[in-house]
């Protein structure tokens, strides 16, 4: 007997689905909306409709943004586990109840300090919070701008590549301008994801 597969939607899958086409829904007949107006614009059309709109969103890009958000996220979430590592490593808390089980009063005190290699992973979950967030959200909206699939491939990847190096070069430390650059590289591709919504896609 042929087996028939069929994928079953979760709960909140199934809720994610209906506001997506719920939203989409909405901005299809939202005309008057600038980017709705500027997508129009693209089809030599008056009015954007349902099937347009997914004509012109890319399902595969979507899905290549959302690979490399969750592979930096992924990245980012493990500066935590880095800094707990370092923490109980180099016993530098910065709560009391924290040293609890180093011992009572004066003797657990010693441990509320800062520690130079907690502070240097403090140092990179914070700069990837600082960049790969806007990257997150500005990559999303670029990846349904009906931006060529090559030339947001390319951000992408640059990104990921950016943030790679940035988190050796300063987790080693490798010297400057090693990590400078990195940086720049990443903030730049973020820049121009925006660059490009602002002024081609949003036409403001
Ligand atoms: N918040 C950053 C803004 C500038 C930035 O991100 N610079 C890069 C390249 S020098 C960096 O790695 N800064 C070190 C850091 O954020 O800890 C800072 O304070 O430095």
């Amino acid at each position: 007997m042929e087996a028939c597969f069929e994928y079953q939607l979760t709960g909140l899958e199934q809720l994610m689905v209906t506001v997506c086409e719920k939203f989409f829904g909405f901005l299809a007949f939202q005309e008057n909306w600038q980017p709705v107006r500027s997508i129009a614009k693209v089809f030599k059309k008056e009015v954007m409709t349902l099937t347009d709109l997914k004509e012109f969103i890319d399902m595969e890009l979507i899905l290549v943004h959302a690979k490399y958000m969750v592979l930096l996220m992924v990245k980012m979430m493990l500066m935590s586990l880095l800094t707990a590592f370092y923490r109980m490593r180099n016993k530098a808390f910065t709560n009391p109840e924290d040293t609890s089980s180093f011992g009572k009063g004066e003797q657990a005190k010693k441990y509320l300090r800062t520690d130079s290699d907690v502070e240097r992973v403090r140092r990179i979950h914070l700069n990837d919070l600082e960049n790969i967030v806007p990257f997150a959200i500005i990559g999303f909206f670029y990846c349904v701008s009906g931006v060529p699939y090559s030339t947001a491939l390319l951000h992408y990847r640059l990104f990921f590549g950016a943030r790679v190096f940035h988190t050796i070069a300063y987790f080693i430390p490798l010297p400057q301008p090693c990590r400078g650059l990195s940086w720049l590289v990443g903030y730049l591709v973020t820049f121009s994801m925006a660059y490009r919504l602002l002024t081609v896609s949003l036409s403001l």
